[in-house]
C-alpha cells in the first residue's frame, strides 16, 4: 500500500475564520444529514439521562460535509469538554496515553483523519476504548514492565474520509458508526441563506439557490463560494446578491453548470480524450493529473460517482453517458462495458 501524502489538508486554510463562524453550533441549526441527526439526537439524549459517557462514534464520507462540526455539536449537547487531535499528529504511544489520562469523565475526544494513525498508538487506543484502561510499557528491554492505568469513561468520536482504510479492530469498537451523505440542492441553499444573513448581505432566492446547485453537496464549498459571490456582488455589483451576479462569479471561479470545478473537468477530459471513457486504473489516472491516489479517491471522485459521471469496476474507472454530454462529446459506440449504465 502507498503511504498517504503527509502534505495532504484536505481542510483548506483559505477562509477558516469565516468558516468557523459560520458553524453551526447545536444540532437544531444543523441543517441535513436527516437520519444521522435524528440518531445522534436520541443517542445524546440518552447518555445524558443515564449519566454515562455516549458511545464511540465515527463519521465518514468525503472531506467539508460536517464531521468535525457534527463532533463539537455532540460535546456541547453532552455538556462535556472537547479535545481534538489528529491520527497524524499522534506520532507515539505516549502522546495518546498523555491525552487519554488527562480526559475528565464523559468528555468527547476527537480523533480527525482517524485512518492515519501510526499501529503503535492504535493498540494503546483498543482496551482504551473497550475498558477505559491504559496498558502501558515503561522503561526498555529486560527491566520493562508493563502498568496498567484506569481512565475516566469517554466518548471518542473518530472522523475519515476512508472508512476502507481503517484496521477491523478500530472500525469494530465504534459503537455509533455514521456516513455522512452528499447535501441536496435544498439543504446547501438553507444554508448558503442563513451564510448570507451571517455575512449581512441581502440575497435573493434566485441567487443562494444558483450556489447551491453548484456547490458540489458539499456545505464547506457553499460557505466558501458564497463568500467569493459576495465579495464580486460588492465590488462589481450593488452589493445585492443576484442570481446573475452568482452565476458569472461562480463561472470566473471555473465552477460549471453541474458545480465541477477545473480539477473534476481535468480529471473527466483525460478519460474522454485520452483512455475512449475507460475503463482506466487509478494509478494511470493519478499519474497524468499529477494528483495523488489519495485525492482523486477522497476529493474528485466520490461526488462523480454520486454524479453518476463516472463508475468504478473492478478494471478501472468508467467515463459515464453523462460525463460524455456534460462534455460536449459524443460517446463511443456501445461496447459491453459501456452497457453497464443501460443504454
Ligand atoms: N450541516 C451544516 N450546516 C451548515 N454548515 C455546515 C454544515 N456542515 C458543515 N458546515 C460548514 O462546512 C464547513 C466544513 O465542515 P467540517 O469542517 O465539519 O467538515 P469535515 O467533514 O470535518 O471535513 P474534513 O473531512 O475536511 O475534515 C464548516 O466550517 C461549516 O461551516
Ligand atoms: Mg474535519
Amino acid at each position: 500500500m502507498t503511504q498517504p501524502d503527509p502534505t495532504l489538508r484536505p481542510e483548506p486554510i483559505e477562509g477558516e475564520s469565516e468558516d468557523r463562524a459560520l458553524r453551526p453550533q447545536a444540532l437544531s441549526e444543523f441543517v441535513g444529514q436527516a437520519e444521522a441527526r435524528a440518531n445522534l439526537s436520541v443517542f445524546i439524549e440518552s447518555a445524558r439521562m443515564r449519566g454515562k459517557a455516549m458511545d464511540h462514534t465515527l463519521f465518514f464520507g468525503p472531506p467539508g460535509l460536517g464531521k468535525t462540526t457534527l463532533a463539537q455539536i455532540m460535546a456541547r449537547e453532552l455538556g462535556v469538554s472537547f479535545r481534538m487531535t489528529s491520527g497524524p499528529v499522534l506520532a507515539r504511544a505516549g502522546d495518546l496515553a498523555a491525552i487519554l489520562t488527562n480526559l475528565e469523565a464523559r468528555d468527547v475526544l476527537f480523533i480527525d483523519e482517524i485512518h492515519r494513525m501510526n499501529p503503535a498508538v492504535e493498540e494503546v487506543l483498543y482496551p482504551a476504548m473497550e475498558d477505559f484502561e491504559l496498558d502501558l510499557v515503561i522503561g526498555e528491554g529486560p527491566a520493562a514492565r508493563t502498568v496498567r492505568i484506569e481512565l475516566q469513561p469517554f466518548t471518542l468520536v473518530g472522523a475519515t474520509t476512508r472508512l476502507g482504510l481503517l484496521t477491523t479492530p478500530l472500525r469494530d469498537r465504534f459503537g455509533i458508526p455514521t456516513r455522512l451523505q452528499f447535501y441536496t440542492i435544498p439543504e446547501l441553499d438553507l444554508i448558503v441563506q442563513r451564510g448570507a444573513r451571517m455575512l449581512g448581505i441581502e440575497a435573493d432566492l434566485d441567487g443562494t439557490r444558483e450556489i447551491a446547485r453548484r456547490a458540489r453537496g458539499t456545505p464547506r464549498i457553499a460557505g466558501r463560494l458564497l463568500r467569493r459571490v459576495v465579495d464580486f456582488a460588492l465590488v462589481e455589483g450593488n452589493g445585492r446578491l443576484t442570481r446573475e451576479i452568482a452565476d458569472s462569479a461562480l463561472t470566473r471561479l471555473g465552477v460549471d453548470d453541474l458545480g465541477l470545478d477545473g480539477a473534476d473537468r481535468r480529471y473527466l477530459t483525460l478519460m474522454a480524450e485520452h483512455y475512449g471513457g475507460g475503463p482506466v486504473g487509478v494509478e494511470t489516472l493519478s499519474a497524468a493529473l499529477s494528483e495523488s491516489r489519495d485525492a482523486i479517491e477522497e476529493v474528485i471522485e466520490p461526488f462523480l460517482l454520486q454524479q453518476g459521471l463516472i463508475a468504478r469496476t473492478p478494471r478501472g474507472r468508467l467515463l459515464a453517458p453523462r460525463a460524455w454530454s456534460h462534455l460536449g462529446l459524443a460517446a463511443p459506440a456501445p461496447t459491453g462495458q459501456q452497457s453497464l449504465f443501460g443504454s
